[in-house]
């Protein structure tokens, strides 16, 4: 359920609302959007008439019920308006959100070595990306697969964000490991197949850090947004969704299928950030591009690129990863898409 508060309302009355509606039991969430301030409220409210608590306050403008399992992150819980998550990096606070420029992430599949982990993150900053990826922990299909350098990749992850000072995105694995990732990671990701481990989530959502939450290769959209809902409840409002393709009949072609349609689903479901990885979602460098593309004029907020210097020698998800000489022409493309559809980095402001 939420509450709409009519515009202007002094503090004291909305924390009065607060205070009246905790003593029936409930957990009332205060939301500013830019144009509302909305109380989300979760707990037990089916019974609730709603009128009963219109009746509370003549500042209370109405209140709705939220029809979706997912509360918090659905759409209707801060009554339509997105929500942003903003990420302090050493280059400056970075936005993702529908009312922001895209925001570009990039680097290899796993941490190799301090070498070609700085050479990537420089690359990318050049080329105007925010974030640098790679992996520390890597889950792999099979035990013999290399599973990442662990613990001792996370100062090489450290040292690449100081040289370049982009924000690092890297994935969480293990609920011990959440602390230190912490660390280092200005994003805490949770992979695909991790999706559905509800012990994970719960306490990625105790951290304060902002969540990059993969879809799930055979997860529906309602099952990925109920992950989405097991981070929120647990304290942790500030995730970013990543569709990353999922599995269907064919995969002769491409290693998954990226499921472009759902950026406007998810438009229409949720508040949440959204995040586009054309690099699994294909498998092969040669269609990333395109697809990354799409997925901007398909209104996604931020794209996730893997980029190697060398894929061919790449420990993991080589063929997936674009050179820099390909990473470049990309970000030429995508800052003529981005600017297209509105959604270019903004000019300073002229003095
Ligand atoms: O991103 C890297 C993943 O660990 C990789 O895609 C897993 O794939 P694989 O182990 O099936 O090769
Ligand atoms: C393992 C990764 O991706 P996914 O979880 O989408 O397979 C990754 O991004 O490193």
């Amino acid at each position: 359920m939420i509450v709409v508060i009519k515009a202007g309302t002094p503090e004291v009355e909305i924390s009065r609302v607060c205070d009246e509606l905790s003593t029936w039991g409930l957990t009332p969430e205060k939301i500013v959007g830019k144009h509302k301030v909305v109380v989300g409220l979760v707990g037990e409210t089916a019974e609730l008439d709603p009128y009963r608590i219109e009746e509370i306050s003549p500042f209370i403008e109405s209140v709705l019920r939220v029809e979706q399992p997912f509360k918090r992150a659905s759409r209707e819980y801060r009554h339509n308006e997105p929500s942003e998550v903003m990420i302090p990096t050493p280059n400056g606070d970075v936005y993702i959100g529908e009312h922001h420029p895209i925001v570009v992430t990039a680097g290899p599949c796993s941490v190799e070595n301090e070498e070609m982990i700085v050479a990537t993150a420089l690359h990318a900053k050049k080329m105007g990306a925010k974030f640098l990826r790679g992996g520390a922990y890597k889950p792999r299909t099979s035990p013999y697969s290399f599973q990442g350098h662990g613990e001792s990749a996370l100062s090489l992850l450290a040292a690449a964000r100081e040289a370049s000072g982009l924000g690092i995105i890297t994935e969480v694995m293990d609920t011990p490991d959440i602390d230190k990732i912490a660390e280092v990671a200005d994003v805490l990701q949770i992979g695909a197949r991790n999706m559905q481990n509800f012990s994970l989530l719960k306490q990625i959502g105790k951290q304060t850090k902002p969540v990059l939450l993969k879809r799930g290769m055979a997860a529906t959209i309602d099952d990925w947004l109920m992950a989405a809902e097991y981070i929120m409840a647990s304290g942790n409002a500030q995730v970013i969704l990543c569709e990353r393709g999922i599995r269907t009949f064919d995969s002769k072609y491409t290693r998954n299928v990226l499921d472009i349609s759902s950026i406007p689903v998810l438009r229409r479901l949720t508040h949440l950030p959204i995040m586009i990885d054309p690099s699994h979602g294909t498998g092969w460098a040669h269609f990333v591009p395109k697809m990354a593309l799409a997925a901007i004029a398909a209104g996604t907020d931020s794209l996730m690129i893997e980029v190697h210097p060398n894929p061919k020698k790449a420990l993991s998800d080589g063929p997936q990863s674009l050179t820099f000489e390909q990473f470049g022409e990309l970000m030429d493309q995508v800052k003529h898409m981005a600017a297209v559809v509105g959604r270019g980095e903004r000019e300073p402001a002229m003095a």
